[in-house]
């Protein structure tokens, strides 16, 4: 018989896949991805995007500008566009600040119309990368309308992915917020140049629980989540303490009125809980164990930069997540707004 244990100390996490937004909302999104997190992967999906290694380099000045205290590190991340140069990734590389770049097929999700169009327009930036050492991010799906919203990840990763892996071997490659078996299947397969990250709420929920008896807006995002028997392949990749899977939340702040709408935008809120929604996650596998190598080992490690060197407690506590939280002048509503959490982290 093993008892529950009511607190694990780990190594402090960081968070490889996260949207603070910009302008009045900064002050409520870095209050929340710092108050534990050590370093995060910035998204670069603004309006206009981050697309130059200056308005990166800015848009980092802002978030640090915003931060309540000081020791929260934002990494920054390029948007690819069919005419992003050479030049501008060494740039950017050469800031020391920017340390990936980022690939949205244009109009696969919120913020992505000015993506890339065709692959091949990013092969000359994607070699850039490949040699100078910048990661590349990728938002996985097709975005070709015959093809059904639920095989768009599958279909990225058989007529896109493959080639891209391909063509450049030892490019460092991201699939982010894999959602299918087949992500899985693929990530596993690869070289070790190719890891994914995984979000909270796809290990938690699958399509049921946005769909049935109702349709609940705030698990609306992208990659859709799909059937649960994808949602047991990300369970089983990320406590399987293989390196290759780590921890992006994908929190993707929406104001409420635009995600309880008639064409509502993707995306969902965790960054309120997220280590704590992780945790349930793990225990509910009996992983528990494995939490500290997703969260807070296998990330840096795949980016090359050291591990954080200080620790968070989570301990078993229940408390009731808020039915929202002030976003600028709006108001998010989290995943788990009004229900209770288990676990909570003293930072
Ligand atoms: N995940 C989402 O559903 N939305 C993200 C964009 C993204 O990561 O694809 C957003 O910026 O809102
Ligand atoms: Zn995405
Ligand atoms: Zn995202």
């Amino acid at each position: 018989m093993t008892s529950k244990v009511d607190s694990l100390t780990i190594t402090r996490p960081d968070d490889w896949h996260v949207h603070l937004r910009d302008g009045v909302q900064l002050k409520d999104t870095v209050r929340d991805i710092s108050r534990y997190m050590g370093r995060a992967i910035i998204m670069p999906n603004l309006v206009p995007p981050a697309t130059c290694t200056d308005t990166a380099l800015a848009y980092r000045a802002r978030i640090l500008a915003a931060q309540p205290q000081g020791n929260f590190q934002p990494l920054m991340v390029l948007y690819l566009t069919d005419k992003t140069t050479p030049e501008e990734i060494k740039k950017a590389k050469a800031s020391g600040h920017i340390v990936a770049a980022k690939l949205y097929p244009a109009g696969a999700t919120t913020n992505s119309d000015s993506g890339v169009t065709d692959i091949e327009k990013v092969f000359p930036a994607l070699a850039a990368m490949q040699e100078v050492g910048m990661l590349l991010l990728i938002h996985g799906e097709v975005t070709d309308s015959s093809i059904d919203i639920f095989d768009r990840e599958k279909v990225f990763i058989d007529t896109k992915l493959a080639k891209i892996v391909d063509s450049f071997p030892t490019l460092k490659i991201v699939l982010e917020h894999i959602t299918t078996k087949d992500a899985v299947e693929f990530v596993q397969k690869a070289s070790d140049n190719v890891a994914a990250t995984i979000t909270a709420h796809h290990l938690l929920y699958n399509r049921n629980h946005m769909l049935a008896g109702g349709i609940r807006p705030h698990y609306y995002c992208l990659p859709i989540l799909k059937r649960n028997i994808h949602q047991q392949a990300l369970i089983e990749a990320a406590t399987s303490g293989n390196k290759k899977f780590f921890l992006g939340t994908d929190s993707a702040p929406h104001a409420k009125d635009k995600k309880e709408a008639a064409c509502g935008c993707a995306g969902a809120y965790t960054a309120h809980a997220a280590l704590e929604l992780y945790a349930e996650a793990f225990e509910e596998a009996g992983a528990l164990n494995k939490l500290e190598g997703f969260a807070s080992h296998f990330g840096p490690d795949f980016y090359d930069l050291p591990r954080n060197t200080d620790t968070v407690t989570l301990k078993r506590e229940s408390w009731t997540t808020p039915q929202s939280f002030p976003l600028g002048d709006d108001q998010v509503v989290p995943i788990k707004a009004g229900a209770q959490v288990d676990w909570k982290v003293i930072a």
